[in-house]
């Protein structure tokens, strides 16, 4: 995942202590105008290089996977963050600056190196003041986006959609691995859910979206609409679980309406799938599916793998 191995970002206030603590540290080891010098040069490499450090472990959002701009963008605004970013680009540049350009004035008696060199940590400070907004909010984008679940968008993924309670997750824990794999993020109090299963060498991802793709689009907020958008870039292929039953809590039509709306918002195979159908299968249905006496499951993998088709790409052959 692109942004699990993003690293803590770091406050304005932790690194000026860092680095003005190492630049003591460096300058003690050095008498006169020389101490200063390695003072300076200290502080200003550890500012420029720990700033620089944050810009690039972020990835370049203009090459993104759509799925996951969205996703972020969902969380966290993408404009926001790459302003802030480049505000870091900025104090980074800004602080090796200061060091270079001060570089040259300690070359003189201790006493007057001394005073331009705290003019220069001044500078420093002001210019991690400057960026200590910025600095917090690619912090908190860090920790929201470190939360996403392992999803990929280079593997083929199966959504479960339907509404509340009609069995998604059952049927998600009952096929893979889930109960090991589950992640959620904090689209919705519930979380998405992701669950692996591997046919004929091939991976594919099992989505639960309880909180997004459970109800009516008007009944969407903004962060979930773009949820389901990131996941209309994901999914492969979509099965809407209806419960005949009713036993769910929710008539038939209201889930046979978002049945329809998922359809034609999703460019990928949409199944019906009539869940426990133990209890009831009073639906037209592309499957039949009953976790509870096994009916179905293993004819509903078929379908929606043979349906996304995926072939992996061969290495050459020569
Ligand atoms: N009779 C019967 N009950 C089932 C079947 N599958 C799931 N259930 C029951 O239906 C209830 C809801 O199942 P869940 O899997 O939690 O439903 P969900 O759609 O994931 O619900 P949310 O996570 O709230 O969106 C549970 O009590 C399950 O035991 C089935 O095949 N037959």
């Amino acid at each position: 995942m692109i942004f699990e191995d993003l690293p803590t970002t770091p406050r304005s206030e932790e690194l000026i202590d860092k680095a003005f603590s190492r630049a003591a540290r460096s300058g003690r080891a050095k008498s006169g105008a020389e101490a200063q010098q390695s003072m300076l040069q200290t502080a200003s490499n550890i500012l420029s290089d720990n700033l620089e450090n944050v810009v690039t472990s972020w990835p370049d959002f203009d090459t993104v996977d759509p799925f996951y701009y969205e996703l972020a963008d969902a969380l966290v605004e993408v404009d926001e963050l790459r302003k802030s970013l480049s505000e870091i680009g900025w104090a980074s540049r800004k602080t090796r600056e200061i060091g270079q350009e001060y570089q040259g004035r300690l070359r003189t008696d201790a006493d007057l190196a001394r005073k331009h060199r705290k003019q220069a940590f001044a500078r420093l400070a002001s210019v991690l003041e400057e960026v200590e907004d910025d600095l917090l909010r690619i912090g908190e984008a860090r920790d929201q986006l470190k939360t996403l679940p392992e999803i990929h968008p280079d593997e083929p993924a199966i959504v479960v959609a339907g509404y509340p309670n009609v069995g998604k997750s059952t049927f998600v824990n009952d096929v893979t691995n889930a109960r090991h794999e589950t992640a959620t993020y904090p689209f919705t109090t519930k979380g998405i859910g992701v669950g692996h299963l591997t046919r004929d060498h091939i991976r594919y991802q099992l989505v639960d979206t309880p909180g997004v793709l459970d109800r009516p689009p008007a009944e969407r907020n903004e962060i979930e609409s773009q949820a389901v958008s990131a996941l209309t870039h994901l999914a492969d292929c979509v099965l809407v679980f209806v419960d005949a039953s009713g036993a769910c809590g929710y008539p038939v039509e209201d889930q046979l309406a978002l049945r329809e709306e998922i359809t034609t918002t999703f460019d990928v195979p949409v199944f019906t799938v009539c869940s426990k159908a133990d209890r009831s299968r009073e639906i037209e249905a592309d499957f039949y599916l009953s976790v509870e006496d096994g009916e179905g499951v293993a004819e509903l993998l078929d379908g929606a793998i043979e349906a996304i088709g995926y072939e992996p790409e061969l290495p050459f052959e020569s």
